[in-house]
């Protein structure tokens, strides 16, 4: 494919060899079939049943699965993984082998959250969420303070004001209330496959600002200093909180490509007027939280686990329970975000394949 569209398109000095490899589809052996799994709908999301990442860590041929495990999150957007016996180093562990094992030359390891604290017990690569912290107003993800009563304010893709922004994010929950709080994703590629071709030409020429300058007030409310030093990325680096991404980017695993804006941290597209960028960015935002058949909600049990796709999904919790809930989280580095304009719709590739 023709790699070299992809510099032109956004201006980005990829080192050659990154352009071939971010094209190419990385390869699926097999080895992850041996583990029973079923789909939890027909277009996202896939639960395996007697996988335990800790044994994936030590297994003989730990890193073919990995691979695999990477390529199935990839194209399924959300991979869950039941009662999970693993501790927080062992999901650092694993979220580095699956952004090494499926990223391109240029992928970055594990984010520091701007909101973490300096010092913090478990190290400055696990996100502790907490129903408890986020009460003080210490979300990750959404302003609390923001004024709409709508449940669907909350999707996001993670850390998108990032330059450098997630490949992966893996999430376990150990403390849930008795019912509530479950996490809904949303496929980013059954979004674009929704748009028409004109519209979908059209978005794919633009790029939109993301950014998230209201970590400060957070940090401030919680009374620690803002995370501005390298945040798992030298181009992560400063108070900015702010990056430009294209709004169609092509996923360097699948080579699909996928609606890359969202509710949380998306503020403008660039290149339109305001009332433009403010129409278009409420369509697409619609399009994310008004398609069910393009959402997988899922139910925790105490130490689920789940591990996603940030280039190719949304997700949001759902705040309706009163009992604490709390769990870990990683997130990993990929890409700059790009578009190949040769890439294919998921759809169109799943068709012809
Ligand atoms: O608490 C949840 O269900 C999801 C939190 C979240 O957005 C994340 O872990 O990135
Ligand atoms: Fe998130």
């Amino acid at each position: 494919m023709p790699g070299n569209i992809i510099p032109e398109v956004l201006d980005v000095p990829l080192p050659s060899e990154a352009r071939t490899r971010l094209t190419k589809p990385l390869e699926y052996s097999g080895l992850l079939d041996t583990y029973q799994n079923s789909d939890l709908t027909p277009v996202i999301g896939r639960e395996y049943h007697g996988l335990q990442v800790a044994d994936v860590l030590a297994a003989k041929n730990s890193d073919a699965l990995v691979r695999d495990i990477a390529v199935t999150i990839s194209q399924r957007g959300v991979v869950f993984l039941r009662d999970q016996d693993v501790t927080p180093q062992q999901m650092q562990a694993f979220m580095e082998r699956l952004t090494t094992l499926a990223g391109c030359p240029e992928s970055s390891g594990l984010h520091v959250h701007p909101l973490t604290e300096e010092g913090s017990e478990l190290g400055d690569q696990i996100s502790v969420i907490s129903s408890e912290k986020q009460k003080k107003g210490g979300g990750l993800t959404h302003q609390l303070s923001d004024t709409t009563r709508l449940a669907s304010a909350g999707w996001h893709s993670d850390i998108t004001f990032e330059p450098v922004p997630s490949d992966y994010a893996m999430l376990k929950i150990h403390t849930l209330p008795q019912t509530g709080g479950d996490t809904l994703w949303a496929s980013g590629y059954e979004v674009y496959d929704r748009l028409s071709p004109a519209l979908a030409t059209f978005l794919e020429g633009l790029t939109a600002t993301h950014e998230a300058k209201f970590f400060h007030e957070e940090a401030a409310r919680l009374g620690n200093p803002l995370r501005t030093t390298i945040r798992g990325s030298p181009l992560n680096q400063g108070p900015a909180l702010e990056a430009v991404h294209p709004i169609i980017r092509t996923n360097p695993v699948t080579g699909w490509k996928s609606v890359y804006v969202n509710r949380g941290f998306t503020r403008r597209i660039n290149g339109v007027t305001k009332d433009e960028s403010d129409v278009l960015l409420q369509y697409l935002f619609n399009l994310v939280t008004q398609n069910h058949d393009a959402q997988v909600r899922f139910k925790w049990n105490k130490n689920d686990l789940a591990i996603w796709d940030n280039r190719s999904t949304w997700h949001t919790a759902t705040y309706d329970y009163e009992a604490a809930r709390a769990g870990d989280r990683v997130c990993s580095l990929g890409e700059k975000p790009f578009l190949d304009p040769a890439s294919s719709s998921r759809r169109d590739a799943l068709r012809f394949s």
